[in-house]
């Protein structure tokens, strides 16, 4: 997969080098290019913003700036690129949109900061049939695009084959069943006596699957009712629904 970002703060994509993500680059399975978007003003200010149109309070990210940023950036690579706009405005990014998007080949994520980037170079991108997801990473607000980069780019590089040293933890993930995932314990079997469940120390497969389910069911009922009230009707079997 290419990952390519545009941003005018590149430094702050500097941890998408670092630990796990970093080596999924060195082994080759992610290649990333940070470019900074004022590579591509004309001024002598290197102005990438303006007034909005309509008043109203902070500036607006220009688009002749973006445009000829994105059709730069878009040219490196003959692959077809997906085109994401991290926004407090845009659709939720979910687990289910990192598992989706971990299968294209490019990404380009543009990261404005004021208060956005001028609608015109999204619907720009769009009528020319290439593919922009506005997308947003929670309900808060954030100064810019680029901490919701890192969090996007994290949650989608780890699923790419290769990455993690145990896939099953991936497929393992919270919200990979519709459930939060329970609570987790290694040694020592006491610590500030405080002890391990028994049952993680049985030995009994079964009797510890059940266990976590219940747990994982407790949890979710507890903090988030909604993913449990979304799951499919056969998502729960008898034993779920006696707990
Ligand atoms: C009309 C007028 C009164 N409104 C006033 C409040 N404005 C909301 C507003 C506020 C701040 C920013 C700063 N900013 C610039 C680019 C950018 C990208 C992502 C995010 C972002 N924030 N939160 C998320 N989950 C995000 C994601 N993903 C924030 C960004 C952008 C936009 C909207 C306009």
């Amino acid at each position: 997969m290419r990952i390519d970002v545009i941003t005018i703060f590149p430094g702050y994509l500097a941890p998408l080098r670092e630990a796990l993500l970093g080596r999924a680059i060195s082994a080759g399975l992610v290649d990333l290019a940070v470019h900074d978007l004022r590579t591509w003003t004309r001024d002598v200010h290197q102005a990438v913003d303006d007034a909005p149109y309509g008043g109203g309070p902070g500036m607006v990210m220009r688009p002749q700036v973006w445009g000829e940023a994105l059709d730069a950036v878009l040219a490196l690579d003959e692959r077809p690129a997906r085109i994401v706009v991290p926004t407090p405005a845009g659709r939720p990014f979910t687990q289910a949109t990192a598992q989706a998007w971990s299968g294209d080949e490019r990404l380009l994520f543009t990261c404005g900061r004021y208060e956005g980037i001028d609608q015109r170079v999204v619907d720009d991108a769009r009528r020319r049939d290439l593919t922009v997801d506005e997308v947003s990473i929670g309900d808060y607000v954030l100064v810019g695009g680029e901490v919701a980069v890192l969090v996007m780019v994290e949650a989608v590089v780890r699923l790419l084959p290769g990455v993690l040293g145990n896939p099953a933890s991936a497929e393992q993930d919270s919200f990979s069943d519709g459930l939060l995932e329970g609570p987790a314990f290694t040694r020592p079997e006491v610590w500030r006596g405080l002890a391990v469940p028994d049952v993680l120390r049985s030995g009994n497969h079964a009797k510890i699957a059940r266990w976590r389910r219940d747990r994982a069911l407790e949890r979710t009922a507890e903090r988030r009712p909604d993913l449990l009230a979304a799951l499919p009707e056969d998502a729960l079997d008898d034993a779920d629904r006696a707990f």
